[in-house]
């Protein structure tokens, strides 16, 4: 195992679309973690995809499975964890991102709609003007995003693999415990 993060989680959060599964996967590889993406549990558990769960049971229904999912996962260590974006929404998930070390995988909306505008599977997207629904989604979640413990603003063109090794390089500078480094 990297030593890096000494056993703690790292949590990937941001807008759909910024790369928090695919980042997150090489980062668990990066760090000898084992990978969990909480949609991914979801839908195996519930054994339906996003879209279904969204149209067959709502919302509100999806949010607290996500919650369990998250309280379930924090009880693991040595875990690369990609959320889903709308897990910095309840107060209580922020507890359980809170025992480790919360990456902010930071974009635009016209960036996250290039890479979204031909997916069908978020379910929030699914709009006549998906770019403003972007938009809109960003400016009520920044200021929630914004208390990651880390971000990291991405740019146009950049590698899943470059964005990864730029966040194992500035991991050392806001590790919680001094004396973990
Ligand atoms: N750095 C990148 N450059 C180009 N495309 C990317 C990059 N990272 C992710 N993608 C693509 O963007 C889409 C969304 O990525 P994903 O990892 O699912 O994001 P999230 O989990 O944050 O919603 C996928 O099609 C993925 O292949
Ligand atoms: O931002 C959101 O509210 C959501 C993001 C999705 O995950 P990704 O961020 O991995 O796309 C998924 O959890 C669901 O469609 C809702
Ligand atoms: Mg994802």
């Amino acid at each position: 195992m990297n030593n890096l993060l000494q056993g703690i989680n790292l949590y990937l959060v941001g807008m759909m679309g910024a790369g928090k599964t695919t980042v997150g996967r090489l980062l668990a590889s990066e760090l000898g973690y084992g990978f969990v993406d909480t949609d991914e549990v979801i839908t195996a558990s519930a054994k339906k995809s996003i879209n279904n769960i969204f149209a067959e049971e709502g919302e509100a229904e999806f949010r607290k499975l996500e919650s369990d999912v998250l309280s379930q996962v924090s009880a693991y260590t040595k875990l690369a964890v990609a959320t889903g974006g709308g897990i910095i929404l309840k107060r209580e998930n922020w507890s359980y991102l809170h025992h480790g070390l919360i990456v902010w995988l930071d974009a635009t909306p016209e960036l996250l709609y290039n890479r979204l505008k031909q997916d069908t599977t978020r379910p929030l997207l699914q709009d006549s003007n998906p770019l403003l629904k972007i938009t809109n989604i960003l400016k009520e979640r920044e200021s929630l995003y914004a208390l990651a413990d880390l971000r990291i603003t991405l740019q146009e063109g950049e590698t899943p693999e470059e964005i990864a090794k730029r966040v194992m390089n500035q991991i050392p500078s806001v590790l919680k415990h001094s004396d973990a480094v």
